[in-house]
C-alpha cells in the first residue's frame, strides 16, 4: 500500500507538484498517466524519499520510505533506467544490489530468467545495452528481493511490443499475488493494457482517480429532444453540465434519469437517450489534461469550446 497525502513540490515559484493526494492498493496495478512534465516523476522520487516535500506526505507499507528497516528488501524501485554505471556489467549491478539488500545472490540467476536477459547478455557491460535491455535490467534490480511493493517509472520506455506484454503479465502475476505496484506512463496504450485503476495527474494537480472501466463509464448520457435549446437550459439550472453537440443532441454529465426528469419539467420530448457512448481512454486523458498539457497552454493551438 502506498499512501500519498496533500504531497506538493514547489521549485522557486514552480509547483512541480500541487497538493496530490492518492492511494496505491494491493492487489492492483495502478497506472500513473500523465503527460510530460506533469509531475510524475517528482512525486514518484518523493514517495522514495529522493526529493525532499515541501509539504504533505507519503507512506510506503504504513511508514515514510525512508523509515522501513531495509527498503530495498520491500519495495522495487526502478526510477531511471538510464543511471546504472555503465561500466558495469548487469550482473555485477545486481551482485551489488544483493550485497547492499542482504538477498541470496542465487536470486540473481532467477531474476535474470524472469526479466528475459541471457547470462551472455548479463555479463556485457551496461554501456552496451539497449534502452530495453536497461528497461529489462532495471525491473531485474527492482524485482532482486522479491518486495511487496513496486514503483516503476516509465518501465515500458524503450520495450518492444512483445516486451510491453511480457511486462504486463509479470505486472498481473506480482499484483495478483497481493504485490503494490505504482507504474507511471504517458503512453495511453501502455497504461490501458497493464493497469486496472488510474492515477492521472496533468500540471501538478491530480485530475482524475479511480478505476479505468468505473473513468471510462463517467462518460455521461447522450440526449436529443424536440428542443435542445431548451432542454440544454432546463438542465444547466439544475445545475447539470451539458454541452450542445455540433453534430445534434446534447452530452449530458448526468444519468438518463435526471434528463428525463429535466426534459418533463421543461416540457421537452425526448427523441433519444442513451449512456453516451463509451470514449478511449485517450479521450479521456486528453480531456481531462486539456487544461494541463503544454500542447493547449498557448493561446494560439488551444481549441476553443464555443459557448452553447
Ligand atoms: N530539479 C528540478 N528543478 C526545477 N524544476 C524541476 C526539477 N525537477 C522537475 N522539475 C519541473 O517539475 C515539473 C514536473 O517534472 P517531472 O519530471 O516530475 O514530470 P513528469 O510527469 O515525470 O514528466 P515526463 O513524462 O516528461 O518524465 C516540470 O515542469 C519540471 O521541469
Amino acid at each position: 500500500m502506498i499512501t500519498v497525502e496533500h504531497l506538493t513540490k514547489r521549485y522557486g515559484p514552480v509547483a512541480a507538484v500541487d497538493d496530490v493526494s492518492f492511494t496505491v492498493e494491493p492487489g492492483h496495478v495502478t497506472g500513473f498517466l500523465g503527460p510530460n512534465g506533469a509531475g510524475k516523476s517528482t512525486t514518484m522520487r518523493m514517495i522514495c524519499g529522493l526529493t525532499p516535500a515541501t509539504s504533505g506526505s507519503a507512506r510506503v507499507l504504513g511508514v515514510p520510505y525512508g523509515a522501513l528497516a531495509n527498503p530495498g528488501r520491500r519495495v522495487g524501485v526502478l526510477l531511471d533506467a538510464g543511471a546504472q554505471h555503465s561500466g558495469r556489467t548487469g550482473r555485477e549491478v545486481l551482485t551489488l544490489a544483493a550485497l547492499m539488500t542482504g538477498v541470496d545472490r542465487r536470486r540473481i540467476d532467477q531474476t535474470l530468467d524472469v526479466v528475459g536477459l541471457t547470462s551472455r547478455e548479463a555479463a556485457r557491460r551496461v554501456g552496451q545495452y539497449s534502452l530495453g535491455m536497461r528497461q529489462r535490467l532495471g525491473l531485474a534490480a527492482a524485482l532482486l528481493a522479491d518486495p511487496e511493493v513496486l514503483i516503476l517509472d516509465e518501465p515500458a520506455n524503450g520495450l518492444d511490443p512483445a516486451g510491453i506484454r511480457w511486462m504486463r503479465d509479470l505486472l498481473h502475476d506480482f499484483a495478483a499475488r497481493g504485490g503494490t505496484v505504482l507504474l507511471s506512463s504517458h503512453l495511453l496504450l501502455e497504461i490501458e493494457q497493464v493497469a486496472e485503476r488510474l492515477v492521472v495527474i496533468g500540471h501538478g494537480r491530480i485530475v482524475a482517480q479511480g478505476r479505468i472501466d468505473d473513468l471510462l463509464r463517467q462518460a455521461g448520457t447522450y440526449a436529443r429532444s424536440t428542443d435542445d435549446v431548451a432542454l440544454a437550459a432546463a438542465l444547466r439550472q439544475a445545475g447539470v453540465g451539458v454541452e450542445v453537440l455540433g453534430t445534434g443532441g446534447l452530452a449530458v454529465e448526468a444519468e438518463p434519469l435526471d434528463v428525463g426528469h429535466a426534459a418533463a419539467s421543461a416540457g421537452v420530448v425526448l427523441a433519444e437517450l442513451r449512456p453516451a457512448e463509451s470514449r478511449g481512454l485517450e479521450d479521456l486523458f486528453l480531456e481531462l489534461t486539456a487544461d494541463h498539457a503544454r500542447e493547449t497552454s498557448t493561446p494560439a493551438n488551444r481549441s476553443e469550446k464555443v459557448p452553447a
